[in-house]
């Protein structure tokens, strides 16, 4: 229970983040064993590729010390609204069909976070009961790295959170930490929908060799190793990084680029539905206008679609 807050209190939260949830259909956590390697890069990104393809995606950022989402896409300097006496907040519109929901909103911008365990869960729980969504597609929720108070908190108070993306580079400290994702994952009986290799190579613009400056291929065996969805390689690119610290979509302004392609490819495997975890089959409750994929058993709303 959140510190200081009384049973009925829990109570009327639950129900209020209950309320909240069940008008999203897919909620997934990105999540990565070690700092650094492009949680929140995938994160905007596919949330910029859902948007493209028709759907409504909210971001969650419950990196509450580094709350870096807004920058990346260009809307740090908005400030939440609030109704009902400051009991109900409304997630930034980044862009049509995109709304976020980050502590950069509320804080000054140097200001540090400095917040035990007690008060993250209660910041994320409030996030959660008191952000007012609407309808939407998916909520993709940032996380910081590990598998600490925020990760555990969103397993442990979203209703049916539909599964995690792991993110890693291929370099082996990475992956080492990233299995850890999977095995956490696994203990709080969350499907896995997939792990993205980013930073995975840099292509020369000279010669054009392939560089694997934090190496390659070690997030697919890893996947192979322990039975888990392999999404795709997101390739290091400069401009990338650069449209980033711009705010802007690298999406929008690269289309073609080979990062762009995977990580459009990848926001097609999550929105098709298909991905299959180790754990349980990642089918998706609440379907979406822009989402479903028919049962393979029997093309049609079934239950096991729900996971049921
Ligand atoms: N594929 C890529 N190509 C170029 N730059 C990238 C790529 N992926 C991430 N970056 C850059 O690397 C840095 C770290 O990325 P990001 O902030 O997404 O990682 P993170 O895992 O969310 O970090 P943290 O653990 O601090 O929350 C950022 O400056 C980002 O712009």
């Amino acid at each position: 229970m959140a510190e200081g807050m009384d049973f009925a209190q829990k109570i009327a939260e639950d129900k209020a983040i209950r309320g909240n949830m069940d008008k999203i259909g897919r909620k997934i956590l990105i999540m990565s064993g070690k700092g650094g390697v492009g949680k929140t890069t995938v994160t905007v990104n596919l949330a910029n590729a859902l948007v493209d393809s028709g759907c409504t995606v909210g971001i969650l950022d419950t990196d509450l010390h580094g709350p870096n989402v807004a920058k990346m896409l260009g809307c740090e300097k908005e400030i939440l609204t609030t109704e009902n006496d400051g009991k109900t907040f409304y997630p930034v519109e980044a862009r049509p069909g995109l709304k976020v929901m980050s502590l950069a909103f509320a804080i000054e911008p140097d200001s540090p976070v400095v917040w035990r365990g007690p008060m993250k869960i209660a910041a994320i729980r409030q996030f959660l009961a008191q952000a007012d969504w609407g309808e939407l597609d998916y909520l993709l929720i940032d996380s910081p790295p590990g598998t600490g108070d925020e990760q555990l908190t969103v397993c442990q108070t979203i209703p049916e959170l539909t599964g995690t993306i792991i993110v890693t580079t291929g370099q082996e400290v990475a992956i080492l930490d990233a299995r850890r994702s999977v095995s956490f994952s696994r203990k709080m009986g969350v499907a896995i929908l997939g792990v993205v290799e980013n930073m995975s190579g840099f292509i020369c613009p000279g010669c054009k060799t392939e560089i694997p400056i934090f190496g390659i291929g070690g997030g697919k065996k890893m996947c192979e190793q322990m039975g888990v969805p392999f999404l795709g390689r997101v390739p290091l690119e400069v401009p990338l990084m650069e449209a980033e610290d711009a705010g802007k979509s690298y999406l929008g302004m690269q289309p073609a680029s080979p990062s762009s392609a995977a990580l459009k490819a990848i926001a097609e495997i999550i929105n098709s539905g298909t991905a299959v975890s180790s754990h349980r089959s990642t089918d998706f409750a609440g379907s979406a206008s822009c989402a479903p994929s028919a049962c393979s058993s029997c093309s049609s709303n079934c239950s096991s679609r729900k996971g049921e």
